[in-house]
């Protein structure tokens, strides 16, 4: 009997660990002699059903957030209704209700569903590896190519991040056209921790998952302010999301009980621009230009 592809797929020998932290020519070999065949197993996971056709929709966003973005797209100058619902928590980081907490159970079934599909993943290890994590755009390695997840995620980049990172901070506008994301899970005792950094995008979407009645101890991010070097931990409520550049220092801190679930997601420009002192600066942008998608085609550079 001839073993079908999903099966074929479960089967493959993954890189360890170590060879992954070491960033091993091998790693990136394995993950690319077999990108094809992943992505096919992803669609075939689907075809059969995997994702228990749970459907990743507009429902799923926060109903006041939803609505002030559908209302931005059909008339730009309504903008202000989706800059009015963040809060600046910490100078240049928002605050804001991002997916409805009744919904998250949907997408975190989704999720639960991706880990036992046993397709291979590759987990996000930019400054430590995060073993409950995977990476969500097609531009990385063992990304997760799921159909249905895809289309969310560039509905979530376009039609959501783009915009309102421009509406918040119109720096990044012409630093935005490409797409980056992970998700990460921090559990006690295993995936504890991240050291102070800056990200190499311009702007961050730090969205967190967790159901309302799934608490967790410690794991606040800790927030550096690059200016007046003010530090504060702050927390997150489920479904709600931090945004801020990423030049702002930050860092996880441990956490010390159960687990703490997010999707973290960069926009930057072309081979990995970021706007910085002596970068053109589009003093005229409009609100018509700033709810657009960039046309420009997305490029082959990973951060990490
Ligand atoms: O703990 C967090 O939510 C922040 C994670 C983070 O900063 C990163 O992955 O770059
Ligand atoms: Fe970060």
């Amino acid at each position: 009997m001839s073993l079908t592809l999903l099966e074929k797929v479960r089967n493959v020998p993954r890189p360890t660990r170590e060879a992954m932290l070491q960033r091993d020519a091998s790693v990136h070999r394995f993950w690319n002699e077999n990108k094809k065949v992943f992505e096919e197993a992803w669609t075939e996971w689907e075809l059969k059903g995997g994702h228990g056709q749970i459907r990743l929709d507009d429902s799923l966003y926060a109903p006041k957030l939803r609505h002030a973005i559908e209302q931005s797209w059909e008339n730009p100058h309504q903008e202000v209704l989706v800059k009015d619902i963040w809060t600046e928590v910490f100078p240049n980081v928002y605050k804001a209700q991002f997916f409805d907490p009744e919904k998250l159970y949907i997408l975190r079934e989704y999720m639960r569903r991706v880990s036992d599909a046993e397709i291979p993943l590759r987990p996000p290890y930019g400054i430590v590896l995060n073993r409950g994590g995977a990476m969500l755009d097609p531009r990385s390695e063992g990304y997760l190519a799921a159909p249905t997840f895809q289309s969310f995620y560039r509905n979530l980049m376009n039609q959501y991040m783009r915009p309102i990172s421009r509406v918040l901070f119109p720096d990044v506008y012409g630093f935005d056209s490409q797409t980056f994301g992970f998700s990460i899970a921090w559990q006690a005792g295993k995936d504890t921790t991240l050291r102070p950094h800056t990200d190499a995008s311009s702007v961050t979407l730090n969205i967190n998952l967790n159901l309302p009645d799934e608490k967790y101890s410690g794991s606040a991010v800790r927030f550096i302010d690059p200016i007046s070097r003010r530090v504060e931990s702050l927390t997150f409520d489920p479904g709600t999301a931090l945004i801020h550049h990423g030049n702002v220092g930050h860092a996880s801190e441990p956490i010390t009980e159960g687990e703490r679930h997010n999707f973290v997601l960069w926009l930057y420009g072309e081979g990995g621009q970021v706007p910085h002192q002596y970068a053109p600066r589009h003093e005229h942008v409009t609100a018509h230009q700033r709810w657009t998608k960039p046309s420009v085609e997305p490029d082959k550079f990973a951060p990490f």
